[in-house]
């Protein structure tokens, strides 16, 4: 049985942009930090990663669509901290968020990551972000540098 699967490696000419909702910045931060990480340790260079700054995760998907149709981009990587209030409004950001970062990467065909952290608590986040669990935003940077190998596997 053939086994085809990326590597976890950049060519190093990839252009890749982090999508990153502000909203619970203090959480975001982290997540940011954690892709640019994982994104230099895994060959990319800084002067090919974009950061792209919008209020919060609803709208991600917009920046995501719009970062997708400019061209410039291989690859995208959404991160973002939607933390549980004291009101249903989480549910809808947390699955609008969701629903909207899947329809725009199946029309473009290019690998996007979720790292957008659906939480119910702050310390929940908090160990996402760069502590006990570890970083979502790592992981999320991680999973595109794979599709992307994977992407010029299954080109081949
Ligand atoms: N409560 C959280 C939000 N809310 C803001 C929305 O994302 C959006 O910016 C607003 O509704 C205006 O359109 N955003 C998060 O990212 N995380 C939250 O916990
Ligand atoms: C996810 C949210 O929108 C939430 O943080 C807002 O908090 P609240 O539900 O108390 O208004």
């Amino acid at each position: 049985m053939k086994i085809i699967e990326g590597k976890l490696s950049l060519k190093g000419d990839e252009k890749i942009a982090i999508v990153n909702g502000r909203f619970n910045h203090i959480i975001t931060d982290r997540l940011v930090e954690g892709a640019k990480d994982s994104f230099l340790r895994h060959g990319g260079k800084e002067e090919n990663l974009d950061l792209i700054l919008v209020p919060g995760a609803f709208e991600i998907p917009f920046a995501l669509e719009k970062a997708l149709a400019s061209g410039r981009y291989d690859a995208v990587c959404c991160v973002g901290a939607v933390i549980r209030g004291a009101t249903p409004h989480f549910d809808y950001i947390s699955a609008e968020a969701t629903k909207g970062i899947a329809n725009v990467t199946l029309k473009y065909g290019k690998p996007v990551s979720n790292g957008v952290l659906t939480t119910d608590t702050i310390e929940q986040a908090i160990e996402r972000a760069g502590s006990k669990v570890g970083n979502k935003g790592a992981e999320a940077m991680t999973t595109i540098i794979e599709m992307l190998d994977l992407y010029s596997e299954l080109g081949k």
